[in-house]
């Protein structure tokens, strides 16, 4: 299923925070967004959830869920929302026990083998590190069979070598099964290394600036490729001047 933003313009009361965003999102590829402090960048994913409608524009749903999709659009936040007495397979199984399905057991064995976390099934998330949380969050994610999973932030609560290896595990997930995913980070480097097209949004109000494809197969991203540095510095080049500005800008708020 793609989703697929037209003209979306959106305010909070007389603050506009996007104007004429248009937007494609292909199945089976991972789009980042990006764009300085205060852009609308989560709000863009709340608009492309159903959270909340657009004040102008509008965004739609094209083509079908995936077979066995539970949650076609499913959330992945940054805090990992997990409930603190369940268990990692209590967490993953929380999303499932409202279906009426056979194969809980088998569809929580699953994603725990695709998220490395077989092992720690029974473990409480208080045993567990921030990234090992996030992976039972995105194990959860897969379980519904999302059409389009949308992760905000996801990885910036974490050290920057719980990130690497965070990331290298969503390489390697996507890499298996191709999934489909909208991505929002201030990070340019997650940006480089998982996004296959990178939406650069321009300070509030949130417009389209600048769509970065990028053509090297995820897997041959490497941490430190020269190529990926240059799409990097391109990016922030982009994005400079206006995250110094939205940066003043807060504080006078
Ligand atoms: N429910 C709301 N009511 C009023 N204003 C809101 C609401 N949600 C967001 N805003 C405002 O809309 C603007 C965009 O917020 P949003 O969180 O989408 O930006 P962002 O790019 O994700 O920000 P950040 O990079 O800081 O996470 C901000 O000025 C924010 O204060």
């Amino acid at each position: 299923m793609d989703l697929k933003l037209e003209a979306v313009t959106h305010r909070y009361d007389k603050t506009v925070v996007l104007r004429n965003v248009s937007l494609d999102v292909p199945s089976g590829r991972i789009t980042c967004i990006v764009g300085p402090s205060g852009c609308g960048k989560s709000t863009l994913l709340r608009l492309l959830g159903g959270l909340e409608q657009p004040s102008e524009g509008a965004v739609r749903q094209l083509g079908t869920p995936p077979a066995g999709c539970l949650n076609a659009l499913t959330y992945i936040f940054q805090d990992f929302a997990l409930l603190p007495w369940r268990t990692v397979a209590g967490n993953v199984a929380l999303v499932l026990e409202d279906h009426k399905l056979g194969n809980i057991d088998a569809i929580i064995a699953n994603v725990l083998a695709r998220t490395r976390l077989t092992d720690f099934a029974g473990a409480l998330p208080k045993q567990l590190s921030g990234g090992m949380k996030q992976r039972v969050a995105i194990a959860r994610a897969l379980a519904v069979n999302p059409a389009v999973m949308l992760m905000d932030e996801p990885l910036s609560a974490l050290d920057s070598q719980t990130r690497e290896l965070l990331m290298d595990d969503l390489v390697a997930l996507w890499t298996r099964t191709p999934f489909t995913a909208v991505y929002v980070t201030h990070n340019l480097a997650e940006a480089v290394r998982l996004g296959h097209r990178i939406v650069v949004l321009s300070r509030r109000p949130g417009e389209v600036r600048e769509i970065v494809e990028i053509e090297t197969p995820l897997e041959d991203r490497r941490y430190g490729d020269a190529a990926l540095e240059a799409q990097q510095q391109h990016l922030w080049g982009l994005m400079r001047d206006e995250a110094a500005a939205a940066d003043a800008e807060l504080l006078y708020v």
